[in-house]
C-alpha cells in the first residue's frame, strides 16, 4: 500500500508544524477577507450601464477565483530563498516560530525570502504575500531547482494534507545538497488513488513537464508522450499558465481546448476551474465543425457516417484544394458590358474591364467573400472614372449610389455569386461532372467515385452530414471568410486527427499558437497522422518543438511492460514508457475458458470492493451484453458515453464504469477489468489499428489490470509470463 500523505511526515509534528498550520489558517482568513472586500464592492458606481454589466460580471468572477474549497489546500508547497553568498542560512530559518509570515525574514545578519506556493494569490491587508500563485516567476524554482541547479533556493518544503488539513511536510536542502531523492509526499499524491474526474497536478509537476507548460505563449509545443506521461495534466495546466501570463490577450482572444470525445470532456472540465481558470472553452473537433453547420441551418448536425476509407479520403489534405477550385470556379468571365443608365446619360463597362477587375480581385489573395463584397465598389469605381473622363465631377456618394444601383448589383451577382459553403460541399459530392472538373489533376477517377456519395440528397438540408463532410464545409466557410482565431490551442489525443481536421485547427489558431498532445502508438482512427512533422506542417506550424515524455505517472511497471509487448507491432521508433510508480502493480492474465459469466463477475466484485475507480473495458460489439450480465447479478454500474450532456460528470463519479474500448482513450481507473483482448483488436479494421486500440484499454489502470479471455490472446502480446489466479 502506499503511504497516506499524512503519515510521511519528516519532521515530527511539534512547533513547525504548528507554524505552518496557523499559516494555513491565517491564509485562509485572508482569502476570506478578500472575498469580502469583493463581495462588497458595488457596480453602482460605474457612469453607464456598460461599464457596470463589465464591472458585474468582473466582480462575479473575482468571487469564483476567490471561492475557498476547505478540502482543497491553499498551498501545497514552500520555497526559502538564500541570499546571494550565502548557503547555509535557509536551512536554519525553519526553525520552530520563525515560519509564519511570508516575506522576509531576517535572521543573523543574512536576509532570506520564503514564499508559500499555492493555487492562487493571497495577500495580507498590508499587500504582504502570503501565498504566492504557482505560475508567478518566483514560484519557478519550486519546479525546477536542483542539487546541482539550486537557482538560488535554500530549502524546499513539501506538505502533506489530509481532507484541506496541513498533516505533514518534508524538506529538501537544497542549500548543503542534503537532498532526498525520495519524497514520499510526492510519490502519496502520484499513488493517490483516483476518484471521480481528473484532478490537477499543481503541487507535483516535474521538470520536464513544467518546461512544457511554462514555454513561451508564442512558441507551438508538440508533445509525444506514452500513456500515462501527463501529456493531458500538462496541456491543461500550460491553458492555466498562459491565461495566468497572459490574462488579457487571452481572456480576449480566448483558448480552447480540443479533446476526443464528450465523455473525455467531462473527464477533464474540472481541472481548469480548480486552478482557478474558466475562461477556456472545451469541445471535441466534431462540436467544433457541427458550430459550422449550424450557423448555416440551426437544425443541421452531424448525423451521417463514412465508411473508413471514403472518411480517409475526405480528411485528405488534397480536398482543400480541390474545394478552393471548386469555390472559385463560381467566379464568371463577363461576356458583356455593364451598363448604367442614370438621368438621361448611360454608362458602360466594357467586357474586357470587367475582366481586368475580377482578375486583379483574384490576385489580392483575399478571401471569397471578401473580394465579392468589393465588387460593387470597383465596378462603380469604373464608372466614375467614365464620369470623369467625359467632364462630371462626381463624387463619393455618387459612387455609393452606383455601387447600389440595381445593374451594378446584379452584373456584380452573376459575375461573382454568393456561394454557401454546405452547397458548395454537396454539389461537390453529389455531381460527378462539378468533381471532376475541381478534382482534376489531384483525384483520379476512382479516388472521385469513392467519394461521391451514392444516393445523394435532394439538397444540402436533406444532407446526412458526415464528421469528415463536416470538416469540408468547415474549409469551405474558411475559403468564403475568414474563421476567427483564437490566442491559444491545446489539441488532446491529436494523433487521431486527418489532415483536414488539423486544417480545421490550423485555421483557429493562424494568429496564436498551439499545444499539441498525442502518442502516434495509440492512433486508432484511420485516418490518424503518421508523423508529427506532418501533423505539424497540416497545422501551420512546421517548425514546432516536439518534446517526448517516457516517465509514466499511471501505469505501474508490471502492466506498462506488458503492453509495451505492442509497441513493436504498432510504433516501433517509439522509445518503450517507464514507470516511476514505486508500486509494481498488479498483473493477472486469465483464461477463462467456457465460464467468462462466472468470471467476469467475480473480477469486478472483487474490483469494487476496494479504493478508488473501477472500469470494465469491452469491446464495443459485446457491451450490451456484459451490462445485462452485470444487472442480472446485482452489481451497480454507469455506461460511459450514456451521461446526458448537461448533467455533470456522473459518468465519473460512479463507483464501477462499464466503458467501450473505443472510449477508453484518455481515461483512467485504479482498477480495470479488461475483457476479451482479440475482441477489442477484431472490432477495428484492421489488425494494426486493433492493436492500438488494444495498447491503450491495456495502460489505462492505476493499480490493478485483470485480463479476461475466453478467445486466444493475440499473439503480439506473446506468452503470458504473468500470472493467473
Ligand atoms: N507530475 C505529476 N504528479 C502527479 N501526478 C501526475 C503527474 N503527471 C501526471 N500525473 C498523473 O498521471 C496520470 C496520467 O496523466 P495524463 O492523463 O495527463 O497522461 P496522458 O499522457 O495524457 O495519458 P494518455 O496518453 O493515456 O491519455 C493522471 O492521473 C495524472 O494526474
Amino acid at each position: 500500500m502506499p503511504p497516506a500523505p499524512d503519515s510521511t511526515a519528516v519532521h515530527p509534528a511539534g512547533a513547525e508544524l504548528l507554524a505552518e498550520q496557523e499559516h494555513l489558517a491565517e491564509s485562509r482568513r485572508q482569502l476570506a477577507r478578500m472575498r469580502e472586500r469583493t463581495a462588497a464592492m458595488d457596480a453602482a458606481a460605474a457612469g453607464d450601464w456598460v461599464s457596470r454589466e463589465y464591472l458585474e460580471s468582473t466582480f462575479a468572477l473575482r468571487m469564483k477565483q476567490l471561492a475557498d474549497d476547505p478540502t482543497i489546500p491553499l498551498f501545497f508547497g514552500r520555497l526559502d530563498m538564500v541570499s546571494t553568498g550565502s548557503t547555509t542560512e535557509a536551512g536554519s530559518t525553519t526553525e520552530a516560530g520563525s515560519t509564519t509570515e511570508a516575506g522576509s525574514t531576517t535572521e543573523a545578519g543574512s536576509t532570506t525570502e520564503s514564499w508559500h506556493i499555492g493555487r492562487r494569490h493571497i495577500s495580507d491587508p498590508t499587500g504582504e504575500p502570503m501565498v504566492i500563485d504557482w505560475r508567478a516567476p518566483v514560484s519557478l524554482p519550486f519546479y525546477r531547482a536542483s542539487r546541482t541547479e539550486p537557482m538560488g533556493v535554500g530549502l524546499r518544503r513539501r506538505y502533506g494534507f489530509q481532507h484541506g488539513r496541513l498533516t505533514a511536510f518534508e524538506d529538501e536542502d537544497l542549500a548543503t545538497g542534503r537532498v532526498d531523492e525520495f519524497s514520499a509526499i510526492l510519490e502519496a499524491e502520484i499513488e493517490r488513488p483516483r476518484v471521480g474526474p481528473m484532478r490537477d497536478i499543481v503541487a507535483t509537476i516535474q521538470p520536464e513537464q513544467d518546461v512544457i507548460v511554462r514555454s513561451e505563449l508564442s512558441r507551438s509545443v508538440c508533445v509525444q508522450g506514452a500513456p500515462g506521461t501527463g501529456k493531458t495534466a500538462v496541456g491543461l495546466h500550460r491553458a492555466a499558465y498562459l491565461l495566468y501570463a497572459h490574462r488579457e490577450q487571452l481572456t480576449r482572444q480566448g483558448v480552447l481546448v480540443v479533446g476526443p470525445n464528450a465523455s473525455f470532456l467531462r473527464y477533464i472540465r474540472d481541472v481548469l476551474p480548480a486552478l482557478g481558470e474558466i475562461d477556456a472553452t472545451q469541445s471535441t473537433i466534431e462540436e467544433l465543425v457541427a458550430r459550422t453547420l449550424r450557423e448555416q441551418n440551426p437544425r443541421w448536425e452531424v448525423r451521417g457516417e463514412d465508411p473508413a476509407d471514403v472518411a480517409v479520403l475526405k480528411g485528405d489534405a488534397r480536398l482543400a484544394e480541390v474545394l478552393r477550385r471548386a469555390l472559385w470556379s463560381h467566379v464568371r468571365t463577363p461576356d458583356e458590358s455593364l451598363v448604367v443608365p442614370r438621368g438621361a446619360r448611360r454608362w458602360r463597362v466594357a467586357a474586357y474591364e470587367a475582366e481586368e477587375l475580377v482578375a486583379s480581385l483574384r490576385e489580392r489573395g483575399v478571401r471569397y467573400g471578401a473580394a465579392r463584397a468589393m465588387v460593387p465598389q470597383s465596378l462603380a469605381h469604373r464608372v466614375l472614372v467614365r464620369m470623369e473622363l467625359a467632364g462630371d465631377s462626381p463624387d463619393d456618394r455618387v459612387q455609393n449610389a452606383v455601387a447600389r444601383s440595381k445593374p451594378v448589383k446584379d452584373y456584380a451577382k452573376a459575375l461573382w455569386p454568393a456561394v454557401e459553403p454546405a452547397r458548395l460541399v454537396w454539389r461537390l459530392l453529389s455531381d460527378a461532372d462539378f468533381l471532376a472538373a475541381a478534382a482534376e489533376g489531384i483525384l483520379d477517377a476512382d479516388e472521385q467515385a469513392r467519394l461521391r456519395w451514392s444516393r445523394p440528397a435532394k439538397s444540402p438540408a436533406s444532407t446526412r452530414w458526415s464528421l469528415a463532410d463536416a470538416v469540408l464545409v468547415d474549409e469551405a466557410a474558411d475559403l468564403v471568410e475568414r474563421t476567427p482565431s483564437v490566442a491559444h490551442i491545446v489539441a488532446d489525443e491529436a494523433q487521431d486527427l486527418s489532415p483536414m481536421m488539423l486544417r480545421a485547427l490550423a485555421r483557429r489558431s493562424s494568429t496564436g499558437s498551439l499545444t499539441v498532445l498525442g502518442d502516434l502508438a495509440q492512433a486508432t482512427t484511420p485516418w490518424a497522422t503518421r508523423s508529427w512533422a506532418e501533423a505539424l506542417a497540416h497545422l501551420g506550424k512546421p517548425d514546432a518543438h516536439v518534446e517526448q515524455l517516457t516517465r509514466g505517472f499511471r501505469v505501474p511497471g508490471e502492466v506498462i511492460e506488458y503492453a509495451a509487448r505492442l509497441l513493436p507491432h504498432i510504433a516501433p521508433d517509439l522509445e518503450p514508457p517507464t514507470s516511476v510508480r514505486r508500486s509494481r502493480g498488479e498483473l493477472s492474465v486469465v483464461s477463462t475458458g467456457s465460464t467468462t459469466e462466472d468470471r467476469v463477475v467475480e473480477a469486478v466484485r472483487a474490483a469494487v470492493v476496494r479504493e478508488g475507480s473501477v472500469g470494465l473495458i469491452a469491446p464495443d460489439a459485446g457491451l450490451d451484453e456484459v451490462a445485462a450480465r452485470l444487472s442480472a447479478a446485482g452489481i451497480g454500474f454507469a455506461v460511459l458515453g450514456d451521461a446526458p450532456a448537461d448533467e455533470l460528470a456522473t459518468e465519473f463519479d460512479a463507483h464501477l464504469d462499464l466503458v467501450p474500448a473505443s472510449l477508453a482513450k484518455g481515461l483512467e481507473f485504479d482498477h480495470v477489468v479488461l475483457l476479451e483482448p482479440a475482441g477489442i483488436v477484431a472490432g477495428e479494421p484492421d489488425r494494426v489499428t486493433g492493436l492500438r486500440r488494444l495498447y491503450v484499454c491495456l495502460t489505462r489502470a492505476v493499480t490493478s489490470l485483470v485480463v479476461l479471455h475466453a478467445e486466444p490472446l493475440p499473439e503480439e502480446l506473446g506468452s503470458p509470463a504473468v500470472r493467473a489466479h
